[in-house]
């Protein structure tokens, strides 16, 4: 990656060599793709497309994170569980991008401290699943691993594993951050306009209970305006995308050697996160991502042990760089108050500092017995409450939350203000993975999440 007219440093070729290594461990969770010959075409034309972002960009979340993990910042993280070609278009993407942001104001008061946003945006495309295949009415196909492999459509042509789909994954993703770097960068991120949405939500009767806090944010502005503050400048935000970095004929050709200093930085997100199915020690995908530069993420479910903390801290991030490593914990709500506490320690006593935030979703998933699967936003709350309260219990700092959500009015997970049942989920349905929360349960998340903020203080 040429970034500028100052010589070029190369890698060494040992840096380069090893960023093939994980060939040699055992991995999970790949496609079985029928024909090595085109995937290895794809690769190697995702290796010859530009970087989706620039490793200086990358080098400023990293510093970001840093402030967070140090209780000055705190991350917000969001989108979809599996992004999907189709919903890579205009509206859809500008209503995810209007939902952080609106979450953004909300926490942002309440913190008293900036908010670092980041979508599940612009590369959310390969998914983990608990089975290698799905049965329907007898018949058993290939499960669906994302758009970036394999189609929805329960028939044997669209669940095979297609290797063109990885360079429509490449395509869209381009076509998704540029369109986000137009909304934040192009006057759509106005602080003003964004209160005024939020103002939107509160005024509704059935969140009545977040009408004083948004009263709060408008004295603030209001404060703010005629003191002179410079508005302009709050037309623009920073804006950072991320995504697990799952499938590897796609995360290796995206990973390309810095020229400013020579070390491989994955230029298909800013961020990347392990997920809890694939973060063995011994694993490819360990093995991968400590090699390259980005800021890493690795999910912690509720059977993780101190030692097995530690012991990625060691892997992951050996310099104990600030802002390296979050643990992203996804413990269930029903566990996270037992098993946080014990992590939570074993790490403060080694003296690491790693970025804490809360995935709320993916320990609190249930189906209903007309087969959908969802979450209830009580669990979804009372698992952030677990994290707060398991933080303030042990003195360490509750860093921001991950969450599952769109912009769109889905009825994907259950509760919230406007009280979605179990029929309803039938009426607006649309992830192909794991429930959402919809528009308004997020914004109301962000208040909930607003007042335990306050607590903490
Ligand atoms: O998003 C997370 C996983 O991919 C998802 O929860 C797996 O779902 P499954 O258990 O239906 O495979
Ligand atoms: C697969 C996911 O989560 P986890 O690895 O925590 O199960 C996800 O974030 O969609
Ligand atoms: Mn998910």
């Amino acid at each position: 990656m040429v970034v500028s007219a100052e010589p070029n440093i190369a890698a060494d070729a040992s840096v380069i060599a090893g960023l093939d290594y994980w060939r040699e461990l055992p991995i999970k969770q790949q496609p079985q793709w029928p024909n090595a010959v085109a995937v290895a075409a794809a690769s190697a034309k995702i290796a010859s497309y530009p970087p989706l972002v620039f490793a200086g960009e990358v080098d400023t979340l990293r510093d970001r994170l840093a402030a967070a993990a140090q209780g000055h910042a705190f991350l917000l993280q969001g989108g979809d569980c599996a992004e999907t070609f189709a919903g890579a278009n205009a509206e859809q993407i500008r209503n995810r991008v209007k939902t952080v942001l609106q979450m953004a104001v909300v926490l942002t008061y309440a913190a008293e401290m900036p908010v670092i946003k980041m979508g599940r945006m612009a590369g959310q495309f390969a998914k983990p699943r608990s089975s290698d295949n799905e049965t329907r009415d007898g018949v058993t196909l290939p499960a669906y691993r994302g758009d970036i492999v394999n189609g929805y459509d329960f028939t044997p042509e669209s669940r095979e594993a297609n290797p063109e789909r990885l360079v429509q994954g490449y395509n869209t993703a381009v076509a998704t951050l540029n369109l986000i770097r137009a909304f934040t960068q192009g006057g759509f991120a106005d602080l003003r306009e964004v209160h005024n949405w939020n103002r939107g939500f509160t005024s509704n009767p059935a969140n009545a209970r977040y009408e004083r806090l948004a009263g709060e944010i408008d004295r603030a502005i209001k404060f703010m305006s005629a003191c002179g503050a410079d508005f302009e400048a709050l037309k623009r935000t920073e804006f950072f995308v991320s995504h697990e970095a799952l499938l590897m004929d796609y995360e290796r050709p995206m990973t390309r050697i810095d020229s400013r200093t020579g070390t491989p930085y994955n230029t298909s997100a800013h961020f990347v996160w392990i997920g809890e199915r694939t973060r063995d020690l011994d694993g490819a995908h360990v093995d991968f991502l400590s090699r390259v530069r980005n800021p890493l993420g690795v999910k912690l479910g509720p059977g993780t042990s101190g030692d097995d903390a530690l012991r990625l801290i060691d892997k992951l991030d050996p310099n104990r760089e600030p802002g390296r490593l979050t643990f992203i914990t996804r413990m269930g709500a029903g566990k996270i108050r037992d098993a946080l506490p014990p992590l939570l320690e074993a790490v403060k006593a080694s003296g690491a500092t790693p970025l804490w935030i809360t995935d709320p979703m993916h320990g609190n998933g249930m189906t209903t017995p007309n087969g959908y699967k969802t979450r209830r936003f009580d669990d979804v709350v009372d698992e952030v409450k677990g994290f707060f309260e398991a933080h303030r219990a042990v003195g360490t700092f509750p860093g921001g939350i991950h969450v599952e959500l769109t912009g769109d009015d889905v009825t994907e997970c259950l509760g919230g203000s406007e009280m979605l049942d179990e029929n309803s989920l039938a009426t607006r349905y649309e992830s192909l993975c794991d429930p959402r929360l919809n528009h308004k349960q997020s914004l109301e998340l962000a208040f909930l999440v607003a007042e335990e903020l306050g607590r903490s203080k």
